[in-house]
């Protein structure tokens, strides 16, 4: 302290130094930032710390330039009697701290235009804004409400931006549009408006201070005056005679805030490079001398005002310290969340042991909920786990088995050669048992592909699972994920293949025997029964329409019907009907009770044929010219007409369908029964124990449960975060309890109640 300000750059360190701005305000900064220095970036966040923005607006020349500058205590403005800023001049101070070993403590400036050159003689950032500024407007008193940004570094300064705008002009000049006064006031209004502004509204003492402009403007945004300070400037050049002293007092326009009136360095002290020091040593020695403002000396010189605004930016600071209490706890609440997530560190083995045995158990635990629909993890957006395979059961298998039919595949001229194959060389003479065993086994077989698929079906649906039971400390031992992951493939892999040999052994089963004593087997008298109704309706049919194809679409529609109605029928058959089907059944002649029908036919054909045989060998005697047989063709079909054995592969039809009907609902019962019996349930009752066989073996331990680096250094991190902020937490306590025991002991009553201070407003200004 003590030193003084000058154009090489030295730290600006006055022995009046509460005359700055921000000088009251920085140690407040400097002890929160302190608080928050261990956090890191994490003050970034907690934007509490952003100070309002001071807007300083008045009429041309009224000395606006002249005050920031003195509230910044650096010369680096073009001030004079003319027209200077034209354009805004948005300056941030900004708080540089020196670093380790950085023995550069001087001040700089730096331009948003040039943001490569740091100016450290101040006179020289004067010309470049003078520079900048003919750049976009000329010399001819242009005005552009394009920004020129200077930022001002220093260790001795506080983060704030301050802001001077061009002044507010009546009457065009130079290059001056005509409408100059209102694009001026439009741009200062563009400034002011915002809540977050201060506004300085600078009046020249020298010239009618009830006409003031700036204070027009700035009722015209602040009505309540919560945020305008009012400043006379010019006090020492008044018409003798006059003075501001009412208006100071606030009895000509009331201003909430009040007003100071204040002297800067006239034009001469400008010439005379008079410095700033000097001009406030003048400033007192001017508020001494005049008697007229004895007893106004809260109200007057520069000291007073930055004293103002110092106590508004403290205020400031009091409004968000609540908030940025909170904004640590939150912060506090979610790295404690991120630390759990990281899980407890594994020091010995025995520790590690324990961790590896509790992810073991979780994961089967998790694994069995999920199957079971007790995960806690359940959505309602779909299908999940257990339900899947419900679905995979009922809606896919059940019902693609229900909607197959037996005979889909089986044309009449197949059942037709089944039926010639199975009597060899004779005639048929009854409906034969073994075209109706070989064409339900081949039905029969072809449930094992749909059953297999079931199976595969929700052994996918288990992988499924067993990835999405991943628990978070799965995550943290990538070596342990990929074992654990192994050893249930592997599992379930090996589940599947008793699953597979049962699902097999019972379409074997199925097709080993055809239990044609089946209670719910139709028999072979009903069906022959059945199909005579139905061979008379494709007969009147037939008379009715000679049309074949009518025909055979009446035949399937007749077969579609009894596949549809007739088999539940079956269900309600009685004992006597059953005992009667089964003796047929399983009579000598194997013929279902068909013998007394087709039997006359066959004999017939037998007689018909000794007949012929005894004229031939009549007809050899009389030595007849030799007949000539042709040869057998390589593929033989039977030869006769399509009407032979109608009703035959009718009644074959009518057993195939109501036999295959029996085995599918088997099969549909059964097949998921041991897909849950020998995968699902195996796996929720032993996944547990193949991890232990597999897994919990102590020369593992280390492998399994091993850290990741990056796991191991985010802990570490967010151990000394949490510490970090706890401490922070703290010690913003002891800051608020400290501040306001001193607010209360302070000379806070400068300030009006209900102002700009006490209220929330900048609270708000936070978001
Ligand atoms: N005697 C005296 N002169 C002052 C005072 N304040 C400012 N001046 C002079 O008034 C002139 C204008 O001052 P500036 O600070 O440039 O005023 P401004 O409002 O920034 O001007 P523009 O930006 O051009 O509108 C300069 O010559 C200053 O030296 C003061 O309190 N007393």
């Amino acid at each position: 302290m003590g030193k003084k300000s000058n154009s090489n750059g030295d730290v600006l360190q006055s022995k009046n130094s509460t005359c700055f701005i921000g000088s009251s305000v920085i140690p407040l900064i400097n002890k929160l930032q302190d608080i928050f220095a261990p956090l890191g970036d994490i003050d970034d966040r907690l934007t509490g710390l952003r100070l309002p923005q001071v807007a300083v607006i008045g009429s041309q020349s009224s000395g606006k330039s002249s005050v920031l500058e003195a509230l910044v205590g650096r010369d680096f403005l073009p001030r004079g009697t003319d027209i200077c800023t034209r354009r805004p001049l948005l300056l941030q101070l900004e708080k540089r701290t020196i670093g380790v070993g950085d023995n550069d403590s001087r001040e700089y400036g730096e331009f948003g235009h040039l943001p490569d050159k740091r100016f450290y003689d101040f006179s020289d950032i004067r010309c470049e804004i003078l520079v900048e500024t003919e750049k976009e407007v000329g010399v001819k008193k242009g005005v552009s409400d394009k920004q020129i940004r200077l930022k001002i570094c220093s260790p001795n300064v506080l983060n704030i931006t301050l802001v001077d705008l061009p002044g507010i002009t009546k009457v065009p000049v130079g290059d001056q549009p005509s409408d100059i006064e209102a694009r001026i006031r439009n741009m200062i209004m563009s400034y002011i408006k915002q809540e977050t502004s201060i506004i300085l509204a600078v009046s020249p003492a020298n010239a009618d201070l009830a006409n003031s402009d700036a204070l027009q403007m700035a009722k015209e945004v602040d009505p309540t005056g919560t945020r305008t300070i009012g400043v006379i400037t010019k006090l020492d050049i008044m018409d003798k005679g006059t003075d501001a002293r009412n208006f100071l007092l606030g009895k000509v326009i009331p201003l909430r805030l009040g007003y100071i009136g204040v002297v800067n360095r006239s034009q001469q002290d400008i010439n005379n490079k008079r410095s700033i020091e000097e001009a406030l040593a003048y400033e007192e020695q001017f508020f001494r001398d005049y008697h007229v403002y004895h007893g106004l000396s809260d109200r007057c010189r520069i000291p007073q005002l930055a004293k103002k605004l110092n106590q508004i930016l403290e205020q400031h600071i009091r409004n968000v310290l609540p908030t940025l209490k909170t904004d640590l706890n939150s912060h506090l609440v979610a790295v404690e969340k991120e630390l759990r997530t990281y899980g407890e560190a594994l020091e010995s083995n025995a520790e590690r042991g324990a961790m590896l045995l509790n992810v073991l158990t979780k994961y089967s635990e998790a694994f069995s909920a999920v199957v079971d629909g007790k995960s806690e993890a359940i959505t309602t957006k779909e299908l999940s786990g257990g339900a899947r395979i419900h679905h995979i059961f009922q809606s896919i298998f059940v019902k693609s088995l229900e909607e197959v039919d037996p005979c889909e595949d089986l044309s009449d001229e197949d059942i037709r050669i089944a039926i010639h194959n199975a009597t060899g060389p004779r005639n048929a003479l009854f409906v034969p048992e073994v075209p109706f065993e070989v064409l339900v086994r081949r039905q029969i077989a072809r449930l094992l592909d749909p059953s297999l698929q079931c199976l595969r079906f929700v052994y996918d649906e288990l992988i499924k699972i067993s990835r999405a039971c991943e628990t978070f400390e799965m995550r943290r031992f990538l070596e342990l994920r990929r074992r654990l992951e192994d050893v249930t493939a592997r599992f379930l892999r090996d589940g599947v293949k008793p699953a597979e040999r049962m699902i097999t052994n019972l379409i074997d089963m199925e097709m080993d025997y055809i239990n044609s004593s089946h209670p719910n087997f139709i028999g072979g008298t009903k069906a022959v029964d059945m199909a005579q109704m139905e061979l008379r309706a494709m007969q009147e049919g037939d008379d009715a329409d000679k049309d074949p194809a009518a025909n055979k679409g009446h035949k399937l529609a007749t077969v579609a019907k009894f596949l549809n109605g007739a088999l539940p029928s079956q269900v309600g058959r009685t004992q006597s009907d059953n005992d009667r089907v089964a003796s047929v059944g399983t009579s000598t002649t194997r013929t279902w009770g068909v013998s007394s029908l087709f039997g006359s036919r066959g004999s017939s054909v037998g007689n018909s044929s000794k007949r012929h045989a005894a004229e031939v060998v009549h007809d050899i005697d009389q030595a007849p010219p030799v007949i000539q047989l042709k040869n057998p063709p390589s593929i033989l079909r039977p030869g006769e007409t399509e009407t032979e054995y109608q009703v035959e592969i009718i009644v074959t039809k009518i057993l195939v369908t109501s036999y295959y009907d029996i085995v599918r609902r088997n099969i549909q019962d059964l097949v998921p029964k041991a897909i849950m019996h020998y995968l699902v349930n195996h796996a929720k009752r032993h996944l547990l124990g193949t991890f232990i066989e597999k897994l919990y073996r102590e020369n593992l331990f280390e492998d399994l449960v091993q850290e990741q680096d990056e796991v191991v250094t985010k802990r570490r991190r967010t151990v000394e975060m949490c510490h970090a902020l706890q401490q922070a937490v703290e010690t913003l306590d002891e800051f608020v309890a400290d501040i306001s025991t001193q607010r209360s002991s302070d000379s806070m009553d400068a300030l009006p109640k209900s102002s700009y201070l006490s209220s929330d407003f900048y609270s708000n200004s936070r978001s």
